[in-house]
This record gives structure tokens, C-alpha cells and sequence, in this order.
């Protein structure tokens, strides 16, 4: 497979000897990674990373500490380009619930989360275009139970984009949808990374073959061995061989990357890699 060409640009993520804790639980250690800027001429997308890893492995812990919402116990997360450790509201969380305001109607859902980041005045402007790019015009009146939930996702997805810096973390967004709903969540990711070349996407997500094929950088959160002993090494990490960057291997998402046949073997290699883990 050729790569198309493509170069990289600053960090705008780092995880730096991240390890989370929980009492004598070590469930995550020393995670070190970075999500680099990368450009990709005639592709104008910004970065899709796809965080896999069997059940209870770590990947609600780790999008918590990516989240900003919890301290690790050791080690930091650096966001955007000035690479500052993570607060909480930098990177936007759209959890598996799509949690809205119930009371509120979608307009004002979108409002409150563009008042965090616009002022009063542009506020509404930014929601305006929210609504209308993800398809959301008609229902903006509707409050949150009235919406379907594809629509609640959308709307999910906007109001963190609203109120972010460029960084969303999306926890299983494939999960319970049928395959239309799940295209129409791909175009959405699709579109929202190509919104700006510094938006990136994160997706944790079971579904391997559908982030995978929206990727440019996979990590594989696993159970290393020791070399020496062959024990089995307390917490999950995700160690360089299963940080995988498809733009050197020209699997990066480009459309109909899912009907070559290099895809499919790489999709195969990569469930084995999630069994033996
Ligand atoms: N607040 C906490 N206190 C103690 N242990 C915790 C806490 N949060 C998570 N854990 C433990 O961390 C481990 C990883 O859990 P986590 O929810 O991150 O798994 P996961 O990979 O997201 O699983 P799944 O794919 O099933 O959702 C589990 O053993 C869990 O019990």
C-alpha cells in the first residue's frame, strides 16, 4: 500500500508517563503518546485517533484523565499547541448518554454551552451554524425527549464543539445505532474534522472496522509482559507497538479506504491483537 504523502506539524496531545491509581488497583501506567498535527495535501481532514482495549481495561479511566476531570496519579496530559496540561472543559466530552438539559429547548442547549467560549453577542451566530452543518435546524425548538437519538448525538457532539478547543473525545459512538445512523455518525465525524485542521477527534469505541476506518492514529490499550520474567505487568498501556499511524502506512481514512483489501487484513490484525491482549 503507498502512503500518500503527508507531513506533521506540532504535538496537540501528549500523554506523559500518565498512570491512574485506585487504591493498590494500578490500572493504567506509564502511558506515553502524542497525537501529532498532520497535514495531508488534497485531504483536508484533521486527526482521528481510535483508542481500543478489551472491557474494563481502562478506557473510561484514560478518557476521564484525557477529559481533564481527574488528576492522574503520576505523569500530566498536554493539550493544543501551546501543549498546556489539560483542564477540565478544554476537550469536549460527549459521553455514551448524550446528556442534554432536559428543560431546555436544543437552541438553548447549544446556547449555554457557546456562552462558555463566545461572547453573549456571537453566541447565537455560532449556534446557528451549529445547527444548520449538523442538521439540526428544523428541531432547534424541540427540547431534548422529542429528539431522536441520532439527533440527540448530533446535537451532543455540536454542543461540546461549541464550547471546546478543538478537541473531542467521543466514548463509543457507534454503540445501539443501525447502519444508517452509524454512516450518518461517520459523515459527522468526517465533517467535523474537516471543519478545521487542528480539530481532533478521539473515539473510543468496540467497533474496530468503523473508527479504524475513520482513523489516521490507533492506540491499543493492552497487558504487557516483562521481557525477562514473561510475567504479566500490573495496568494497562499502550506500548509503541500498538500505537499505529496510518498516514506512513496509507491506511489513514480516505474515502473508501473500508473496500481495499489491505483494510481488511489490518482490521483482522488489529481484533487479534485486541483478544491476546
Ligand atoms: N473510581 C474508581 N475507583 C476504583 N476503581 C475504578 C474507578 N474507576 C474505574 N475503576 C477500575 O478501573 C478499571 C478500568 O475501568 P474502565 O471503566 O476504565 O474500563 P473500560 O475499559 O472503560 O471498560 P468497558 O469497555 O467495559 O466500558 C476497572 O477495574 C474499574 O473497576
Amino acid at each position: 500500500m503507498t502512503p500518500f504523502p503527508h507531513t506533521y506539524k506540532a504535538p496537540l496531545l501528549t500523554l506523559e508517563n500518565v498512570s491512574m491509581r485506585f487504591g493498590s488497583e494500578l490500572v493504567l501506567r506509564d502511558l506515553n503518546a502524542q497525537v501529532l498535527d498532520v497535514i495531508r495535501p488534497g485531504m483536508s481532514q484533521g486527526q482521528v485517533v481510535g483508542i481500543y482495549g478489551r472491557s474494563g481495561i481502562g478506557k473510561s479511566v484514560l478518557c476521564r484523565l484525557l477529559a481533564g476531570l481527574g488528576a492522574p496519579s503520576a505523569g500530566t496530559v498536554r493539550v493544543g499547541e501551546a501543549q498546556q496540561p489539560v483542564r477540565a472543559g478544554a476537550v469536549g466530552y460527549v459521553q455514551q448518554r448524550y446528556p442534554l438539559f432536559n428543560h431546555y429547548s436544543l437552541a438553548d442547549n447549544l446556547l449555554l454551552a457557546a456562552r462558555r467560549k463566545h461572547a453573549p453577542a456571537d453566541a447565537l451566530a455560532h449556534v446557528d451554524v451549529y445547527l444548520d452543518r449538523f442538521g439540526l435546524g428544523a428541531h432547534r425548538r424541540k427540547y431534548p425527549a422529542q429528539l431522536s437519538g441520532g439527533q440527540r448525538q448530533r446535537a451532543a457532539i455540536a454542543q461540546q464543539l461549541l464550547c471546546s478547543d478543538h478537541l473531542i473525545l467521543l466514548d463509543e459512538p457507534f454503540s445501539g445505532l443501525d447502519v444508517a445512523m452509524i454512516d450518518e455518525v461517520k459523515k459527522i465525524i468526517i465533517e467535523v474534522t474537516t471543519l478545521d485542521e487542528l480539530n481532533t477527534v478521539l473515539i473510543v469505541s468496540h467497533d474496530v472496522a468503523t473508527t479504524t476506518a475513520l482513523a489516521d492514529r490507533l492506540w491499543l490499550l493492552s497487558h504487557e509482559r516483562d521481557a525477562a520474567t514473561g510475567q504479566l505487568l500490573p495496568g494497562a498501556t499502550i506500548s509503541p507497538r500498538h500505537q499505529y499511524n496510518l498516514a506512513d502506512t496509507g491506511l489513514a481514512w480516505h474515502p473508501n479506504v473500508e473496500s481495499e483489501p489491505e483494510f481488511a487484513q489490518f482490521v483482522e490484525h488489529l481484533k487479534d491483537e485486541i483478544r491476546g491482549s
